[in-house]
């Protein structure tokens, strides 16, 4: 798979305890460079994990290609990769290599295939040396390239990023810059890192639960630094 997703929001509305989260949200999504801005708690992680059926909303419907996130849910993850802000909450296996390769468990590949797959993203994302690694001893950097290369691997046509480089170091926040900047898949990014987004095709900001500006980079920007004052 590859290609670019067609995710459709419509009516969602979402609330863990009394109070809403989310709030009506109808939205269609199909650029391939979609960021999603906001206050600390105004619904922004909570909308991303819709996207993938993480999370099934309250009222309303999430569709990627036509696929219901409630009903389809096999299809919409094969679709929809998730990397989450953590990495440790992604990496299961032992070794890098193992952990890659535990991407591709259940495509029906041959060994051989699946080798090939691996070795290709430990050279894309710089792992090569780490391969016999323990996975948990690498750094914060290295551990959400590793993330990031375990969603890759399975090919989906759009991944979500929850702040992807809120616990990173400049260098390594700009190799990861560099890295959603030269995907072919569809990248949707919850971020608080205005930089990164900066040449993004569309700006969702988030304000209670709403979308209060979908617009191009400049203009949401200054809506969100207007919220922030
Ligand atoms: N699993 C949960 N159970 C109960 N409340 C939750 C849960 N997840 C999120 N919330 C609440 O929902 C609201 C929105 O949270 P969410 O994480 O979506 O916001 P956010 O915009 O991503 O915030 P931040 O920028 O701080 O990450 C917050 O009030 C939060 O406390």
């Amino acid at each position: 798979m590859s290609g670019t997703a067609r995710i459709e929001i419509s009516a969602v509305s979402h609330r863990f305890t009394d109070k809403p989260v989310l709030r009506e949200i109808t939205a269609t999504l199909t650029e391939r460079r979609i960021a999603i801005i906001g206050a600390n708690g105004s619904g922004k992680s909570t909308f991303s994990r819709l996207l993938n059926g993480l999370l099934v909303p309250d009222r309303g419907r999430v569709t990627v290609d036509g696929l219901d996130t409630a009903r389809d849910i096999k299809a919409v993850r094969r679709k929809v990769g998730f990397v989450f802000q953590n990495p440790d909450n992604q990496i299961v296996f032992p070794t890098v290599a193992e952990d890659l390769a535990f991407g591709l468990k259940g495509l029906g590949l041959g060994r051989a295939e699946r080798e090939e797959k691996v070795g290709q993203m430990l050279a894309r994302f710089g792992l090569e040396a780490l391969a016999a690694q323990s996975a948990h001893k690498l750094s914060g950097g290295q551990k959400q390239m590793l993330a990031i290369a375990g969603v890759l691997i399975t090919a989906p046509s759009c991944v979500v990023f929850d702040e992807p480089t809120t616990a990173l170091d400049l260098r390594n926040a700009r190799r990861i810059a560099e890295v959603i900047s030269g995907l072919d898949e569809t990248a949707i990014v919850v971020s608080h890192d205005l930089d990164l987004i900066s040449d993004f095709d569309r700006v969702l900001v988030f304000d209670e639960g709403r979308i209060v500006a979908d617009d191009t980079p400049g203009p949401a920007i200054a809506h969100y630094l207007r919220l922030m004052q």
